[in-house]
């Protein structure tokens, strides 16, 4: 490990890092920011959750001239979340240095956006879209911007963003640094990368896995029909302290949500389809933990940084090793640990070997908890709660009664009474959830490169339509519902961009 110091990085920069808790550089970082310093393009691949966002940070607040008024750096992310977490990130990296960052993304009002422009931010961090919108108002000037960085610019480039990027290129100087950062670079988008940039130095993070080894990786094996109640018993089971479901589509998202809602958990839903306001609160709710199950597609999770996650389902396996990659990422980050459950129906077993064949790293088999298991579980944690409420001491308002209650009972029988009454049910409502066609069939093989950028074809015709069914007890209605269906307009980032690809949260 490196320090700051060691790195060339000026004192009032390392307090800032020192504030933000960094001690030491990541392999990443030590690997790219001196290149990022000299104004060297970069493809920087590294491990989630690595540090890849102070990689870049770091050298644009570095190079910044603070006497000057013009945008001097451009971040393009691809959701408007991860933009609102890059420019706060580089704002932390940058306080002491008092730059000024700016975010700007769809969703937002564009009004208040174009008076923020005009106060001179020197770092803009935003969407493709909405960055090119306020190209083209010319209310974002880029002349002089010196560096220009894709974040997660493998899901951009994959996304259908390339003409939209390319326009913006086509904004900024030909001069310019060219810094690019992703967990994962397939080569064929690394190769339409290199075509805009200078010369890159590839900082590839060497691994012997791609996904980084603190998170315990699962696989269960269930029927399409019976993964909702495989999923909740897991929930019961493994007691997650915050979990993110990954579902497919976003009609699965919001059908997720809600069944899981009907069980009792607290889970709200997040994909492109959801306002701005909607999906920021969601968010917000969730890293203050009023939220303990966040249910999300792929895109809506890319990069995200939430400290604290410490399960991942992938209630749907997806079809993109790539993206199974990024999924059980939102947990084990910063050296944390995690443990990641996929979901595999027989038939797309095929799938789950592609997955390990690319991340290197085989999935442990977990048996799906019997509903007495997972009834053992929640006893155990009625005891658990007991013995929170004696260590407290705090309960001597009920001595009185509970010395009554011992003069007619036996001390055993009243703490048994005491723990059924506080074991919840083992709740299994029947719900309802649009069964998911699986993914065309795949065998791993030496075809394997990268799962589905070959060709475009990554929808593979997959299901839009489906029956609905009900699970548990085979009963129907009691609290079932079918959502609105399947939602597909592309609207990560505020609906000015065509949608030229076709993968899951389209
Ligand atoms: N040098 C460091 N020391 C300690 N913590 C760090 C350091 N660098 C970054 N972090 C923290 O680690 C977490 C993950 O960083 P970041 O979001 O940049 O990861 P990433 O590599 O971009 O992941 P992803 O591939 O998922 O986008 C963040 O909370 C960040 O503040
Ligand atoms: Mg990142």
């Amino acid at each position: 490990m490196t320090k700051f110091s060691e790195l060339n990085i000026n004192e009032t920069t390392q307090k800032a890092l020192i504030r933000m808790g960094f001690e030491e550089a990541t392999p990443i970082q030590e690997g790219t920011i001196t290149f990022g310093m000299e104004g060297r393009d970069v493809i920087g691949q590294a491990q989630t959750g690595t540090g890849k966002t102070a990689a870049f940070g770091i050298p644009i607040i570095e190079k910044l001239d603070p006497k000057s008024t013009a945008v001097q750096a451009l971040v393009i992310a691809p959701t408007r979340e991860l933009a609102i977490q890059v420019s706060e990130e580089i704002y932390k990296v940058g306080y002491g240095s008092r730059a000024k960052v700016l975010s700007v993304y769809g969703g937002q009002e564009i009004g208040r956006q174009i008076r923020a422009l005009r106060n001179n931010p020197n770092i803009v961090v935003g969407t493709p879209g909405r960055i090119l919108d306020h190209i083209n108002r010319k209310t974002l000037k880029l002349d002089h911007v010196q560096t220009l960085v894709l974040d997660e610019a493998d899901e951009m480039l994959n996304m259908g963003f390339i003409e939209d990027i390319n326009t913006i290129l086509a904004s900024v100087p030909a001069e310019r640094q060219t810094l690019l950062f992703s967990a994962t670079m397939p080569a064929p988008i690394r190769k339409i990368a290199e075509t805009f940039m200078k010369n890159p130095e590839i900082v590839k993070i060497k691994s012997k896995e791609m996904t980084v080894e603190n998170i315990e990786q699962f696989f269960v094996k269930s029927h399409e029909r019976e993964k909702f109640d495989v999923l909740s018993r897991l929930l019961n089971v493994q007691q997650p302290e915050l979990a993110i479901v990954f579902g497919r589509t976003k009609r699965r998202v919001d059908e997720l949500a809600h069944a899981l809602s009907i069980r009792g958990y607290i889970a709200e839903g997040i994909h492109g389809d959801l306002t701005q306001a909607k999906r920021m609160s969601v968010l917000r709710q969730f890293k203050d933990n009023k939220i303990d199950v966040l249910v999300a597609t792929d895109v809506a999770a890319r990069g995200l940084d939430i400290s604290g996650v410490t399960h991942v389902y992938n209630f749907d396996i997806p079809q993109d090793p790539e993206s199974y990659v990024h999924r059980i990422g939102r947990t084990g980050r910063a050296g944390k640990s995690g443990v990641a459950v996929t979901f595999v129906t027989p038939r797309e077993m095929g799938y789950l070997r592609i997955v390990e064949e690319t991340t290197k790293k085989r999935m442990t088999p977990l048996r799906p908890p019997t509903s007495d298991e997972a009834l053992l579980e929640q006893k155990k944690n009625a005891v658990d709660s007991l013995i929170e409420v004696i260590d407290q001491q705090n309960s001597e308002d009920y001595a009185g009664l509970a010395a009554q209650l011992l003069e007619k009972h036996d001390a055993k029988e009243i703490v048994a009474a005491a723990l059924k009454s506080l074991t919840k049910n083992i709740d299994e409502t029947p719900v309802s959830i649009t069964e998911e066609r699986p993914l065309p069939s795949r065998r791993p093989s030496s075809s394997r490169s990268g799962g589905g950028y070959k060709g475009g074809n990554r929808s593979g015709g997959r299901s839009q339509g489906g029956r609905s069914r009900n699970f548990s007890g085979g009963g129907s209605g009691g609290g079932s519902r079918r959502s609105s269906g399947p939602r597909d307009s592309a609207r990560r980032d505020g609906g000015s961009r065509r949608n030229s690809s076709n993968r899951s949260e389209r």
